[in-house]
């Protein structure tokens, strides 16, 4: 569930008569996503999104996020623009509560992506990656090797209560990670979260890229990596999907082709791409009181990732990977 704040009829007219988008016909909570409260409205002339910024999100961050939103739209890349209230500002305080108004984009979010779906996805990114590097804007990534590493060790003994395999998975890999965590390749500002669940599809082509709520300036290369460990597997990360893998790798470097340097990268930056989500994940599901209403996400599905990467090697990433599509 993903409304964790109640809002009347009233609140909500009161608050959209701020901006200049007609008159309130209708509002609706949004089941999908677990960090914020979101709500589809409705008014006389078009729809919008209106998100409540609940958790992980640091105000000083906001006017980063919704700038990145208006940089990447006026680019041409399918992001949503931050619509701005009477007096121009991107986001309001709403009883004590930061909000914002964003265009509603169409498409649905797929869960077994087409190799099509997949290429036009890795499109999509590559403009990204080339339409933020003008961005002025400025944040840090604070979920780097050095960040999962405290996160698990904030987890101590209870990563045990996850799982009994995770403590190991962590100490073989970590090290690594930490010592050899490439410096110097080409940088921009990543999504850092680019998963199915924030692109919405419209049949092959890709109708918007939503959610940047994790995105900073970071290594191209570890984006391509994020969005490849969390594209190209089953949900739980059983099974390699080859085919999705070297579709969004081709797609990708139809508009952003990889460096060798940066290829050579990919595998351990996949790998580390994998663990970033069993560090957030294991974190959270202990920090998640097992009677709440947001349903937990499994680090042992990225655990499984992390395991394929450093088994792989340069395999997923060869230079069969960008021919085709
Ligand atoms: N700009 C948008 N256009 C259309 N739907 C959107 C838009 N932004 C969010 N949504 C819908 O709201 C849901 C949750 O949004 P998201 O930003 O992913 O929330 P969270 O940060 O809580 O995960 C999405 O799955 C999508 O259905
Ligand atoms: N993609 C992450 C979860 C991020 O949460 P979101 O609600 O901000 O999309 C994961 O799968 O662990």
């Amino acid at each position: 569930m993903a409304v964790y704040t109640h809002l009347g009829a009233e609140d909500l007219a009161a608050l959209i008569a701020h901006y200049d988008v007609g008159t309130l016909v209708s509002a609706k909570g949004i089941a999908e996503g677990v960090s914020n409260s979101n709500w589809l409205i409705e008014t006389d002339r078009a729809r919008y999104i209106l998100t409540m910024y609940e958790r992980r999100i640091e105000l000083d961050d906001l006017p980063f996020f919704l700038g990145l939103l208006d940089h990447l739209s006026a680019a041409g890349c399918p992001v949503p623009r931050t619509i701005h209230d009477r007096e121009g500002r991107g986001w309001r305080m709403l009883d004590g509560k930061a909000i914002a108004l964003i265009e509603f984009l169409p498409g649905v979010s797929v869960d077994h992506p087409t190799a099509q779906q997949a290429h036009a996805v890795g499109m999509a990114l590559g403009q990204l990656h080339i339409a933020s590097a003008s961005y002025r804007g400025s944040r840090a990534n604070d979920l780097r090797p050095r960040d999962w590493q405290a996160l698990f060790d904030r987890c101590g003994a209870d990563l045990a209560r996850i799982d009994p395999e995770l403590a190991g998975l962590t100490a073989r890999h970590m090290p690594d990670l930490l010592d050899r965590w490439p410096q110097g390749l080409p940088e921009t500002v990543i999504h850092a979260d680019l998963f199915p669940d924030n692109v919405l599809m419209l049949g092959d082509r890709v109708g918007g890229l939503i959610d940047f709520y994790f995105a900073c300036r970071d290594f191209a290369a570890y984006d391509v990596a994020v969005t490849h460990a969390a594209w190209a597997f089953d949900p739980t990360g059983a099974h390699y999907r080859e085919e999705i893998g070297r579709a969004l790798i081709a797609g990708y470097e139809r508009v952003r082709p990889l460096s060798e340097e940066e290829r050579a990268a990919l595998p351990l930056l996949a790998r580390g791409a994998a663990m970033r989500f069993v560090a957030t994940r294991a974190f959270d599901w202990l920090d998640t009181p097992d009677d709440a209403l947001v349903t937990r996400k499994d680090p042992m599905d990225f655990a499984r990732r992390v395991q394929f990467y450093a088994e792989a090697g340069m395999a997923p990433f060869d230079l069969q990977g960008r021919s085709g599509n």
